[in-house]
Protein backbone atom coordinates (compact mmCIF):
# COMPACT_ATOMS: atom_id res chain seq x y z
CA UNK A 1 0.00 0.00 0.00
CA UNK A 2 1.38 3.39 -1.01
CA UNK A 3 -0.05 5.65 1.81
CA UNK A 4 0.26 3.65 4.51
CA UNK A 5 3.75 2.40 5.70
CA UNK A 6 3.77 0.18 8.74
CA UNK A 7 7.41 -0.45 10.45
CA UNK A 8 7.43 -4.01 12.17
CA UNK A 9 10.80 -3.35 13.74
CA UNK A 10 9.10 -3.30 17.25
CA UNK A 11 6.21 -5.16 17.80
CA UNK A 12 6.12 -4.73 21.83
CA UNK A 13 3.76 -7.68 22.84
CA UNK A 14 4.30 -10.92 22.08
CA UNK A 15 1.32 -12.28 20.48
CA UNK A 16 2.04 -13.27 17.09
CA UNK A 17 0.25 -11.18 14.70
CA UNK A 18 -1.96 -13.33 11.94
CA UNK A 19 0.56 -13.69 8.92
CA UNK A 20 -1.25 -12.30 5.38
CA UNK A 21 -1.66 -13.93 2.69
CA UNK A 22 -0.60 -12.53 -0.43
CA UNK A 23 -3.91 -12.25 -2.04
CA UNK A 24 -4.67 -10.28 1.50
CA UNK A 25 -2.07 -8.14 0.71
CA UNK A 26 -2.27 -6.98 -3.16
CA UNK A 27 -5.90 -6.86 -5.38
CA UNK A 28 -5.11 -8.07 -8.86
CA UNK A 29 -4.13 -4.14 -9.64
CA UNK A 30 -1.31 -3.97 -7.40
CA UNK A 31 -3.25 -1.51 -5.22
CA UNK A 32 -5.43 -1.97 -2.87
CA UNK A 33 -8.14 1.05 -3.63
CA UNK A 34 -8.68 3.04 -0.20
CA UNK A 35 -12.30 2.48 1.00
CA UNK A 36 -14.12 5.53 0.81
CA UNK A 37 -15.61 7.59 2.43
CA UNK A 38 -14.20 5.85 5.42
CA UNK A 39 -17.50 5.26 7.90
CA UNK A 40 -17.00 6.21 11.75
CA UNK A 41 -16.15 2.72 12.80
CA UNK A 42 -13.13 3.82 11.97
CA UNK A 43 -13.15 5.15 15.22
CA UNK A 44 -13.38 2.10 16.98
CA UNK A 45 -10.56 0.80 14.97
CA UNK A 46 -7.80 -0.05 17.28
CA UNK A 47 -5.16 1.76 15.11
CA UNK A 48 -6.73 5.18 16.15
CA UNK A 49 -6.05 4.30 19.51
CA UNK A 50 -1.99 4.41 20.53
CA UNK A 51 0.81 6.13 19.68
CA UNK A 52 4.12 4.41 19.59
CA UNK A 53 7.37 4.72 21.96
CA UNK A 54 9.45 6.83 19.63
CA UNK A 55 12.48 7.49 22.12
CA UNK A 56 13.68 11.03 21.05
CA UNK A 57 9.76 12.21 21.48
CA UNK A 58 8.89 9.83 24.29
CA UNK A 59 11.37 11.29 26.34
CA UNK A 60 10.67 15.00 25.63
CA UNK A 61 8.46 15.35 28.46
CA UNK A 62 9.23 13.71 31.17
CA UNK A 63 8.32 10.37 29.89
CA UNK A 64 5.72 10.94 27.00
CA UNK A 65 2.57 12.53 29.92
CA UNK A 66 1.13 14.65 27.08
CA UNK A 67 -1.66 14.22 24.61
CA UNK A 68 0.71 13.74 21.64
CA UNK A 69 2.52 11.09 22.85
CA UNK A 70 0.60 9.58 25.73
CA UNK A 71 0.56 5.83 25.45
CA UNK A 72 -1.77 4.85 28.45
CA UNK A 73 -5.05 5.18 27.77
CA UNK A 74 -6.14 6.38 31.57
CA UNK A 75 -3.85 9.44 31.34
CA UNK A 76 -4.16 10.13 27.75
CA UNK A 77 -8.32 10.16 27.87
CA UNK A 78 -7.96 12.63 31.14
CA UNK A 79 -5.55 15.23 29.61
CA UNK A 80 -7.65 14.86 26.14
CA UNK A 81 -10.79 15.67 28.39
CA UNK A 82 -8.98 18.30 30.22
CA UNK A 83 -8.23 20.26 26.79
CA UNK A 84 -11.46 19.58 24.59
CA UNK A 85 -13.43 20.50 27.93
CA UNK A 86 -11.83 23.52 28.47
CA UNK A 87 -9.04 25.04 26.34
CA UNK A 88 -10.79 24.32 23.19
CA UNK A 89 -14.66 24.46 24.10
CA UNK A 90 -16.33 26.78 21.95
CA UNK A 91 -17.42 28.52 25.31
CA UNK A 92 -13.31 29.25 26.51
CA UNK A 93 -12.60 30.30 22.93
CA UNK A 94 -15.27 32.52 22.76
CA UNK A 95 -14.47 34.07 25.82
CA UNK A 96 -10.77 34.51 24.88
CA UNK A 97 -11.58 36.45 21.38
CA UNK A 98 -10.23 39.51 22.86
CA UNK A 99 -7.20 38.15 23.56
CA UNK A 100 -6.62 37.37 19.51
CA UNK A 101 -8.25 40.25 18.89
CA UNK A 102 -5.28 41.90 20.53
CA UNK A 103 -2.56 40.17 19.12
CA UNK A 104 -3.82 39.93 15.77
CA UNK A 105 -4.43 43.75 15.99
CA UNK A 106 -1.34 44.23 17.29
CA UNK A 107 0.18 42.34 14.49
CA UNK A 108 -1.63 44.70 11.94
CA UNK A 109 -0.33 47.80 13.64
CA UNK A 110 3.36 46.44 13.18
CA UNK A 111 2.65 45.44 9.45
CA UNK A 112 0.83 49.08 8.92
CA UNK A 113 4.03 50.74 10.07
CA UNK A 114 6.33 48.07 7.74
CA UNK A 115 4.20 49.38 5.14
CA UNK A 116 6.59 49.50 1.68
CA UNK A 117 9.18 47.35 3.43
CA UNK A 118 10.01 43.72 3.85
CA UNK A 119 8.29 41.74 6.09
CA UNK A 120 9.10 38.25 6.92
CA UNK A 121 5.48 36.29 7.27
CA UNK A 122 6.09 32.93 9.39
CA UNK A 123 8.10 35.36 11.79
CA UNK A 124 5.32 37.44 12.03
CA UNK A 125 2.61 34.20 12.04
CA UNK A 126 4.75 32.23 14.82
CA UNK A 127 4.78 35.55 16.97
CA UNK A 128 1.16 35.76 16.36
CA UNK A 129 0.20 33.01 17.27
CA UNK A 130 2.25 32.20 20.27
CA UNK A 131 1.13 35.46 21.63
CA UNK A 132 -2.70 34.51 21.28
CA UNK A 133 -1.92 30.68 22.47
CA UNK A 134 0.23 32.08 25.57
CA UNK A 135 -2.00 35.13 26.43
CA UNK A 136 -5.24 32.26 25.95
CA UNK A 137 -3.40 29.68 28.46
CA UNK A 138 -2.03 32.35 31.13
CA UNK A 139 -4.29 35.59 30.59
CA UNK A 140 -3.33 38.76 30.00
CA UNK A 141 -1.42 39.00 33.46
CA UNK A 142 0.55 37.30 35.52
CA UNK A 143 3.17 36.76 33.36
CA UNK A 144 5.47 40.05 34.76
CA UNK A 145 6.64 42.87 32.90
CA UNK A 146 5.87 43.94 29.02
CA UNK A 147 10.11 42.80 28.89
CA UNK A 148 9.64 39.85 31.23
CA UNK A 149 7.05 39.00 28.56
CA UNK A 150 9.03 39.72 25.28
CA UNK A 151 11.57 37.99 26.85
CA UNK A 152 9.86 35.02 27.51
CA UNK A 153 8.48 35.08 23.82
CA UNK A 154 11.76 35.05 22.26
CA UNK A 155 13.04 32.17 24.39
CA UNK A 156 9.44 29.94 24.03
CA UNK A 157 10.32 30.64 19.88
CA UNK A 158 13.89 29.18 19.86
CA UNK A 159 12.71 26.26 21.83
CA UNK A 160 9.80 25.54 19.74
CA UNK A 161 11.77 26.00 16.87
CA UNK A 162 14.33 23.35 18.00
CA UNK A 163 12.24 21.25 19.20
CA UNK A 164 10.12 20.58 15.91
CA UNK A 165 13.16 20.77 13.91
CA UNK A 166 14.68 17.58 16.09
CA UNK A 167 11.00 16.09 16.00
CA UNK A 168 11.61 15.88 12.44
CA UNK A 169 14.72 14.10 12.71
CA UNK A 170 15.41 10.35 11.71
CA UNK A 171 16.70 8.65 14.73
CA UNK A 172 18.26 5.87 14.72
CA UNK A 173 17.27 4.43 18.31
CA UNK A 174 13.68 4.78 17.10
CA UNK A 175 14.12 2.05 14.27
CA UNK A 176 16.83 0.43 16.08
CA UNK A 177 15.48 0.62 20.07
CA UNK A 178 18.85 -1.83 20.95
CA UNK A 179 20.72 1.46 20.03
CA UNK A 180 18.92 3.63 21.94
CA UNK A 181 21.69 3.76 25.28
CA UNK A 182 24.18 5.07 22.81
CA UNK A 183 22.05 8.34 21.63
CA UNK A 184 23.89 8.17 18.09
CA UNK A 185 22.65 11.45 17.03
CA UNK A 186 22.56 12.85 20.42
CA UNK A 187 18.83 13.30 19.61
CA UNK A 188 17.50 11.96 23.35
CA UNK A 189 20.16 14.44 25.49
CA UNK A 190 18.89 17.72 22.90
CA UNK A 191 15.39 16.97 23.84
CA UNK A 192 15.69 16.23 27.32
CA UNK A 193 17.62 19.38 27.52
CA UNK A 194 14.66 21.35 25.65
CA UNK A 195 12.21 19.64 27.77
CA UNK A 196 14.13 21.25 30.73
CA UNK A 197 13.98 24.40 29.32
CA UNK A 198 10.61 24.31 28.68
CA UNK A 199 9.86 23.09 32.56
CA UNK A 200 12.17 26.28 33.44
CA UNK A 201 9.76 28.73 31.58
CA UNK A 202 6.73 26.97 32.59
CA UNK A 203 7.77 27.39 36.19
CA UNK A 204 8.49 30.66 35.95
CA UNK A 205 4.86 31.44 34.50
CA UNK A 206 2.91 29.08 37.13
CA UNK A 207 4.84 30.51 39.99
CA UNK A 208 3.64 34.19 39.26
CA UNK A 209 0.70 33.11 38.44
CA UNK A 210 0.17 31.28 41.76
CA UNK A 211 1.16 34.46 43.49
CA UNK A 212 -1.73 36.51 42.01
CA UNK A 213 -4.26 33.87 42.06
CA UNK A 214 -6.76 35.22 44.71
CA UNK A 215 -10.14 34.86 42.90
CA UNK A 216 -10.00 38.81 41.36
CA UNK A 217 -9.55 37.40 37.66
CA UNK A 218 -11.50 35.71 35.33
CA UNK A 219 -10.59 32.20 35.01
CA UNK A 220 -7.75 31.14 32.05
CA UNK A 221 -6.89 27.89 31.45
CA UNK A 222 -3.73 28.04 33.25
CA UNK A 223 -5.97 28.93 36.46
CA UNK A 224 -8.26 26.01 35.63
CA UNK A 225 -5.65 23.26 35.70
CA UNK A 226 -4.09 24.62 38.94
CA UNK A 227 -7.16 24.14 40.26
CA UNK A 228 -7.68 20.64 39.17
CA UNK A 229 -3.87 19.62 40.27
CA UNK A 230 -4.50 16.75 42.40
CA UNK A 231 -8.18 16.37 42.12
CA UNK A 232 -9.39 14.99 38.89
CA UNK A 233 -13.27 14.43 39.65
CA UNK A 234 -14.13 11.20 37.66
CA UNK A 235 -10.67 10.13 37.17
CA UNK A 236 -9.87 10.12 40.69
CA UNK A 237 -7.54 7.03 40.66
CA UNK A 238 -5.04 8.83 38.08
CA UNK A 239 -4.18 12.81 39.84
CA UNK A 240 -3.82 15.04 37.35
CA UNK A 241 -0.29 16.22 38.23
CA UNK A 242 2.37 19.25 38.08
CA UNK A 243 3.72 17.02 35.08
CA UNK A 244 0.43 16.80 33.12
CA UNK A 245 0.17 20.50 33.60
CA UNK A 246 3.40 20.98 32.03
CA UNK A 247 3.16 19.04 29.36
CA UNK A 248 -0.46 19.95 28.22
CA UNK A 249 1.08 23.58 27.91
CA UNK A 250 3.77 22.36 26.07
CA UNK A 251 1.17 20.13 23.85
CA UNK A 252 -0.69 23.04 23.15
CA UNK A 253 2.46 25.48 22.58
CA UNK A 254 4.22 23.15 20.56
CA UNK A 255 1.42 21.98 18.54
CA UNK A 256 -0.28 25.12 18.03
CA UNK A 257 2.24 27.85 17.04
CA UNK A 258 4.50 26.59 14.34
CA UNK A 259 1.67 24.48 12.36
CA UNK A 260 -0.81 27.00 12.16
CA UNK A 261 1.73 30.23 11.50
CA UNK A 262 3.72 27.56 8.72
CA UNK A 263 -0.44 27.08 7.41
CA UNK A 264 -0.73 30.72 7.34
CA UNK A 265 2.71 31.34 5.45
CA UNK A 266 2.06 29.00 3.06
CA UNK A 267 -1.86 30.26 2.63
CA UNK A 268 -0.34 33.13 2.07
CA UNK A 269 2.37 32.41 -0.48
CA UNK A 270 0.18 30.14 -2.37
CA UNK A 271 -2.42 33.12 -2.96
CA UNK A 272 0.43 35.62 -4.19
CA UNK A 273 1.39 33.20 -6.64
CA UNK A 274 -2.07 32.92 -8.05
CA UNK A 275 -3.29 36.39 -7.59
CA UNK A 276 -6.70 35.57 -8.94
CA UNK A 277 -7.41 33.59 -5.44
CA UNK A 278 -5.60 36.82 -3.47
CA UNK A 279 -8.13 38.88 -5.38
CA UNK A 280 -11.48 36.94 -4.75
CA UNK A 281 -10.84 36.64 -1.16
CA UNK A 282 -10.32 40.55 -1.08
CA UNK A 283 -13.48 40.90 -2.95
CA UNK A 284 -15.18 38.82 -0.38
CA UNK A 285 -14.16 40.15 2.57
CA UNK A 286 -14.70 43.70 0.53
CA UNK A 287 -18.35 42.59 0.33
CA UNK A 288 -19.03 41.01 3.70
CA UNK A 289 -16.67 43.39 6.29
CA UNK A 290 -16.25 46.90 3.68
CA UNK A 291 -13.04 48.79 3.26
CA UNK A 292 -13.96 51.03 6.29
CA UNK A 293 -14.29 48.54 8.90
CA UNK A 294 -12.07 46.03 10.49
CA UNK A 295 -12.29 42.46 9.87
CA UNK A 296 -13.72 40.68 13.38
CA UNK A 297 -13.89 37.07 13.95
CA UNK A 298 -17.76 37.03 14.42
CA UNK A 299 -17.12 37.78 9.99
CA UNK A 300 -15.57 34.26 9.87
CA UNK A 301 -18.68 32.01 8.99
CA UNK A 302 -19.58 34.69 6.18
CA UNK A 303 -16.32 34.06 4.25
CA UNK A 304 -16.87 31.16 2.25
CA UNK A 305 -14.12 31.39 -0.33
CA UNK A 306 -11.19 32.03 2.72
CA UNK A 307 -12.73 28.74 4.00
CA UNK A 308 -11.84 26.91 0.73
CA UNK A 309 -8.02 28.57 0.88
CA UNK A 310 -8.10 26.89 4.59
CA UNK A 311 -8.81 24.02 2.69
CA UNK A 312 -6.89 24.25 -0.02
CA UNK A 313 -3.51 24.75 1.70
CA UNK A 314 -4.03 22.25 4.37
CA UNK A 315 -4.57 19.69 1.23
CA UNK A 316 -2.12 20.76 -0.63
CA UNK A 317 0.20 21.28 2.37
CA UNK A 318 -1.15 19.41 5.33
CA UNK A 319 1.09 20.34 8.44
CA UNK A 320 1.86 17.26 9.19
CA UNK A 321 2.10 15.04 6.02
CA UNK A 322 2.65 11.97 8.37
CA UNK A 323 -0.04 12.92 11.17
CA UNK A 324 1.74 11.36 14.16
CA UNK A 325 2.67 8.00 14.18
CA UNK A 326 0.00 5.39 15.16
CA UNK A 327 0.28 2.21 16.92
CA UNK A 328 -2.85 -0.36 17.10
CA UNK A 329 -3.25 -1.63 20.11
CA UNK A 330 -4.27 -5.14 18.68
CA UNK A 331 -3.43 -6.59 15.80
CA UNK A 332 -5.95 -5.29 12.41
CA UNK A 333 -6.77 -5.34 9.34
CA UNK A 334 -6.71 -2.29 7.33
CA UNK A 335 -7.85 -2.37 3.83
CA UNK A 336 -6.53 -6.13 2.92
CA UNK A 337 -3.49 -5.44 5.33
CA UNK A 338 -2.59 -7.10 8.33
CA UNK A 339 -1.16 -4.36 11.10
CA UNK A 340 0.24 -6.72 13.67
CA UNK A 341 0.24 -5.35 17.14
CA UNK A 342 2.28 -2.76 18.25
CA UNK A 343 3.49 -2.15 14.83
CA UNK A 344 4.09 1.64 14.05
CA UNK A 345 1.90 3.32 11.40
CA UNK A 346 2.93 6.16 9.17
CA UNK A 347 -0.02 7.66 7.38
CA UNK A 348 1.24 9.22 4.74
CA UNK A 349 -2.22 11.82 4.15
CA UNK A 350 0.65 14.35 1.93
CA UNK A 351 0.30 11.83 -0.82
CA UNK A 352 -3.30 10.99 -0.36
CA UNK A 353 -4.14 14.62 -0.94
CA UNK A 354 -2.46 14.91 -3.93
CA UNK A 355 -3.66 11.33 -5.38
CA UNK A 356 -4.52 11.98 -9.06
CA UNK A 357 -6.90 9.39 -8.47
CA UNK A 358 -8.82 11.32 -6.27
CA UNK A 359 -8.38 14.90 -7.04
CA UNK A 360 -8.20 16.50 -10.13
CA UNK A 361 -5.05 18.73 -10.88
CA UNK A 362 -3.91 17.46 -7.57
CA UNK A 363 -0.56 19.72 -8.17
CA UNK A 364 -2.70 22.75 -8.42
CA UNK A 365 -3.80 25.40 -5.56
CA UNK A 366 -7.20 25.88 -6.13
CA UNK A 367 -9.64 26.83 -3.28
CA UNK A 368 -12.47 26.53 -5.79
CA UNK A 369 -12.74 22.47 -5.03
CA UNK A 370 -13.88 22.92 -1.65
CA UNK A 371 -16.59 25.42 -2.28
CA UNK A 372 -19.22 22.94 -1.98
CA UNK A 373 -19.33 21.81 1.51
CA UNK A 374 -18.02 18.48 0.86
CA UNK A 375 -15.11 18.19 2.82
CA UNK A 376 -14.84 18.83 6.39
CA UNK A 377 -11.97 18.25 9.02
CA UNK A 378 -13.52 15.16 10.80
CA UNK A 379 -11.57 12.71 9.54
CA UNK A 380 -14.15 9.94 8.49
CA UNK A 381 -13.19 10.74 5.09
CA UNK A 382 -9.98 9.19 4.13
CA UNK A 383 -9.64 10.63 1.02
CA UNK A 384 -9.26 14.49 2.94
CA UNK A 385 -7.97 14.38 7.08
CA UNK A 386 -5.21 17.01 7.21
CA UNK A 387 -6.41 17.15 11.36
CA UNK A 388 -6.03 13.40 11.37
CA UNK A 389 -8.68 10.63 12.06
CA UNK A 390 -10.38 8.62 15.10
CA UNK A 391 -9.63 9.24 18.88
CA UNK A 392 -6.05 10.78 18.53
CA UNK A 393 -7.35 13.21 15.79
CA UNK A 394 -6.03 16.78 16.28
CA UNK A 395 -7.38 17.96 20.37
CA UNK A 396 -6.99 21.69 18.76
CA UNK A 397 -8.97 22.31 15.35
CA UNK A 398 -11.13 24.67 16.82
CA UNK A 399 -8.29 26.95 17.75
CA UNK A 400 -6.54 26.10 14.70
CA UNK A 401 -9.55 26.90 12.59
CA UNK A 402 -10.30 30.13 14.63
CA UNK A 403 -6.55 31.50 14.67
CA UNK A 404 -5.98 31.07 10.67
CA UNK A 405 -9.23 32.40 9.04
CA UNK A 406 -9.10 35.67 11.77
CA UNK A 407 -5.00 35.72 10.88
CA UNK A 408 -5.27 35.69 7.00
CA UNK A 409 -8.32 37.50 6.87
CA UNK A 410 -6.91 40.49 8.33
CA UNK A 411 -3.85 40.09 6.79
CA UNK A 412 -5.48 39.86 2.99
CA UNK A 413 -8.23 42.84 4.29
CA UNK A 414 -5.75 45.38 5.57
CA UNK A 415 -2.96 44.77 2.60
CA UNK A 416 -2.12 44.36 -0.83
CA UNK A 417 1.16 42.11 -1.07
CA UNK A 418 3.76 42.41 -3.34
CA UNK A 419 7.19 40.68 -3.72
CA UNK A 420 10.81 42.67 -3.16
CA UNK A 421 12.03 43.79 -6.89
CA UNK A 422 13.73 41.05 -9.10
CA UNK A 423 12.27 38.35 -6.11
CA UNK A 424 10.58 35.14 -7.01
CA UNK A 425 8.01 33.00 -5.21
CA UNK A 426 9.81 29.63 -3.92
CA UNK A 427 6.69 27.56 -2.88
CA UNK A 428 8.90 24.15 -2.25
CA UNK A 429 8.80 22.40 1.07
CA UNK A 430 10.74 21.01 3.60
CA UNK A 431 9.57 17.64 5.39
CA UNK A 432 9.72 17.10 8.81
CA UNK A 433 7.49 15.63 11.36
CA UNK A 434 6.11 19.09 10.30
CA UNK A 435 5.95 20.70 6.83
CA UNK A 436 7.42 23.84 6.14
CA UNK A 437 8.28 26.36 3.70
CA UNK A 438 11.63 25.55 2.72
CA UNK A 439 12.20 29.54 1.88
CA UNK A 440 10.14 31.94 4.37
CA UNK A 441 8.07 34.08 2.45
CA UNK A 442 9.13 37.75 2.20
CA UNK A 443 6.67 39.87 1.12
CA UNK A 444 5.77 43.94 1.47
CA UNK A 445 2.61 45.03 2.53
CA UNK A 446 0.54 47.87 0.81
CA UNK A 447 -2.28 49.35 3.28
CA UNK A 448 -5.77 49.30 1.13
CA UNK A 449 -8.80 50.40 3.91
CA UNK A 450 -10.13 53.71 3.47
CA UNK A 451 -8.62 55.70 7.04
CA UNK A 452 -5.17 55.02 8.32
CA UNK A 453 -6.99 54.95 12.08
CA UNK A 454 -8.22 51.62 10.97
CA UNK A 455 -4.74 50.64 11.34
CA UNK A 456 -4.31 52.00 14.73
C1 LIG B 1 -3.40 24.20 11.12
C2 LIG B 1 -3.24 23.79 12.34
C3 LIG B 1 -3.16 22.34 12.80
C4 LIG B 1 -3.08 21.18 12.06
C5 LIG B 1 -3.10 21.01 10.54
C6 LIG B 1 -3.02 20.07 13.00
C7 LIG B 1 -2.94 18.73 12.63
C8 LIG B 1 -2.81 17.68 13.53
C9 LIG B 1 -2.65 16.31 13.15
C10 LIG B 1 -2.61 15.80 11.71
C11 LIG B 1 -2.53 15.56 14.29
C12 LIG B 1 -2.30 14.05 14.38
C13 LIG B 1 -3.60 13.31 14.23
C14 LIG B 1 -3.39 11.83 14.07
O1 LIG B 1 -2.35 11.32 14.45
O2 LIG B 1 -4.30 11.16 13.54
C15 LIG B 1 -2.62 16.48 15.41
C16 LIG B 1 -2.57 16.09 16.73
C17 LIG B 1 -2.66 16.98 17.78
N1 LIG B 1 -2.83 18.35 17.70
FE1 LIG B 1 -3.01 19.45 16.01
N2 LIG B 1 -3.02 20.58 14.28
C18 LIG B 1 -3.12 21.95 14.20
C19 LIG B 1 -3.19 22.83 15.26
C20 LIG B 1 -3.23 22.48 16.59
C21 LIG B 1 -3.42 23.38 17.69
C22 LIG B 1 -3.67 24.89 17.55
C23 LIG B 1 -3.36 22.63 18.85
C24 LIG B 1 -3.50 23.04 20.30
C25 LIG B 1 -3.70 24.22 20.75
C26 LIG B 1 -3.13 21.25 18.46
C27 LIG B 1 -3.02 20.20 19.35
C28 LIG B 1 -2.86 18.87 18.97
C29 LIG B 1 -2.73 17.77 19.92
C30 LIG B 1 -2.71 17.89 21.45
C31 LIG B 1 -2.61 16.58 19.17
C32 LIG B 1 -2.45 15.16 19.70
C33 LIG B 1 -3.82 14.48 19.79
C34 LIG B 1 -3.76 13.06 20.38
O3 LIG B 1 -2.76 12.37 20.18
O4 LIG B 1 -4.73 12.67 21.03
N3 LIG B 1 -3.06 21.19 17.09
N4 LIG B 1 -2.79 17.77 14.91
Amino acid sequence: MDSLIASHQKVEQQEKPTTPTRSQRLTPGGKPPLPRPRPAHVLRDPLANLRPDLHAKARSHDGGSDIVWSRGRTEWRILRKVSSRNAQSNNTLDTVYDLRRREIRGTIRYLYRRAGSTVDIGEQMFLTVMNVITSMMWGGTGTGTGTERAGLGAEFKQVVSEMTNLLGMPNLSDFYPGLERFDMQGIQGKMKGLAKRFDKIFDTIIEQRLKIIDGKESKDFLQFLMEMKGNNGDDAKTPFTMTHLRALLMDMVVGGTDITSNTVEYALAEMMNKPETLKKAQQELETIVGKDNIVEESDMNKLPYLHAVMKEVLRLHPALPLLVPHCPSATCNVAGYTIPKGARVFVNVWAIHRDPTIWEKPLEFCPERFLDGKWDYNGNDFNYFPFGSGRRICAGTAMAERMFMFSLASLVHSFDWSLPVGETLDLSEKFGIVLKKKMPLIAIPTPRLSNPSLYD
